[in-house]
């Protein structure tokens, strides 16, 4: 694909749901007893390896209209190889998940997945009772059949995914799972598992919070609306801000507070965001974004800012990028270990189109200004790598192509429609 540069952009745009509430409905659906509805459930291709992952388990998933419908059940060992394809997410709360049910099941990836980390998730899982496997810490991952007992957790980094999983195995664990979680990270988990009947009892602690959850509980069935997601929402949130004279409405997003750290970053940057018709939907918060363009100044940010916008430093790197001054961003030793090495991989993005920039081992320096843009940006099977080099495209100088645009159907299959939908003129070469 090609972003060629123009604008302004004008007009609504309806995002597709959640990425994170999405898988967990469905695996939540599967460890439920009777029928789980799921409305607005994102269909991207990350999402519907979790689907396939739950047919393998012999659990049935149907479309039925508007709604996904899950018949959860007792999980069966499959008798393939579960494919996760690019989705970290999928894998490792399906290996908590999995352990907790007791089943013998393998996990494969694509190349991205195959090397991200996987023994975060099994240690705790081993500690549990687990058997299980990894390929020198990474995919294939082999799990035996077996009971587990609960264990008290310390999360040793702000990983969503890794509380997920170890919440997950705990609710077939005997005895309560204790999970201390020192810097909140986000909870959609905790939100969605009293909604299907679970008893979690959620404590202050500092900073963060202590989370018990009692074992061998039985999930029941529920209906999820899944709101738009607001991971999705940032790319068109920084093209509104850079392209002058845009004014776009994005209804119906997620506001959850550990999700949208990315937000405030941009409001402190000079862009205008506002939240509209604030309401709350199926237990989590949701608005109506507006966002005007307007002129963007430099930030810096410690690591304390990291978590509640983890995915979103590619495409606020490019905000960075149209800023006046030096922003610095902290903290993002996790980036190195996302779909690519996301630190390397936006560093090279931004050089590759004329922007100078600087890092660290878990630090970003950016120098803004106009880009130049005019660069064949390396995606590196990364979503939001593509997504962000185009965005740059659309507001740089020439224009900006990506070596690779498959991968945005792992989280926003209709991205080049919906920003050709408000005026953006991004071309796929075919
Ligand atoms: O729990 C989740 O749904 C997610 C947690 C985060 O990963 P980590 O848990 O590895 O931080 C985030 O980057 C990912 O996109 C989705
Ligand atoms: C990190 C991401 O997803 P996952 O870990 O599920 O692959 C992401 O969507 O930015």
């Amino acid at each position: 694909m090609t972003a060629h540069p123009g604008g302004p952009l004008k007009g609504e745009a309806v995002l597709p749901g959640d990425k994170s509430i999405s898988h967990r409905a469905l695996i939540f659906g599967g460890l439920a007893r009777g029928q789980t509805r799921i409305r607005n459930l994102l269909t991207a291709d990350d999402v519907m390896r979790t689907a396939a992952a739950l047919r393998g388990f012999g659990l049935s998933v149907e479309r039925e209209g508007e709604e996904i419908v899950v018949e959860g059940g007792p999980w069966q060992s499959p008798d393939h190889m579960i494919y996760c394809g690019n989705s970290g997410t999928g894998v490792r709360l399906l290996m908590g998940a999995a352990a907790g049910q007791g089943v013998a099941v393998s996990f494969e990836g694509d190349a991205s997945l195959r090397v991200r980390p996987m023994e975060r998730v099994l240690e705790p899982l081993r500690d549990m009772g687990l058997e299980g496997t990894s390929t020198e810490g990474h995919l294939p991952v082999s799990l035996s059949a077996g009971s587990l007992r609960a264990i008290t957790y310390r999360l040793p980094k702000a990983s969503a995914q890794l509380k997920t999983a170890v919440l997950l195995a705990g609710l077939g664990a005997e005895g309560d799972t204790v999970i201390e979680e020192p810097i909140l990270c986000r909870d959609h988990t905790e939100r969605m598992l009293p909604a299907f009947g679970a008893e979690l009892v959620i404590e202050e602690m500092g900073e963060g919070r202590k989370l018990t959850l009692p074992g061998r509980q039985q999930l029941k069935g529920a209906k999820v609306t899944v709101p738009g997601d607001p991971s999705s929402a940032a790319f068109l949130l920084v093209a509104g801000a850079i392209l002058s004279g845009s004014e776009i409405t994005l209804p119906g997003v997620l506001i959850n507070e550990t999700r949208i750290g990315f937000i405030e970053t941009l409001r402190e940057m000079g862009a205008q965001v506002s939240l509209m018709n604030e309401r709350e939907e199926g237990g989590e918060p949701i608005a109506d974004l507006h966002v005007r363009s307007s002129a963007l100044k430099a930030i810096h940010l410690g690591p304390e800012r990291a978590p509640a916008q983890i995915d979103e430093y590619p495409i606020l790197a490019v905000a960075a990028a149209f800023a006046e001054g030096t922003t610095r961003f902290e903290g993002l030793d996790e980036l190195r270990v996302k779909e690519s090495d996301r630190l390397a991989a936006t560093a090279a993005l931004l050089t590759e189109n004329g922007v100078t920039c600087r890092t660290g081992e878990d630090w970003l320096e950016i120098d803004g200004g106009t880009p130049k843009g005019g660069g064949l940006v390396k995606t590196h099977h990364d979503h939001r790598i593509a997504m962000s080099s185009l965005i740059l495209g659309l507001g740089a100088a020439e224009p900006v192509t990506v070596d690779d645009c498959e991968m945005i159907a792992t989280s926003f299959p209709n991205f080049a429609g919906l920003m050709a939908s408000l005026g953006a003129n991004i071309k796929e070469h075919v």
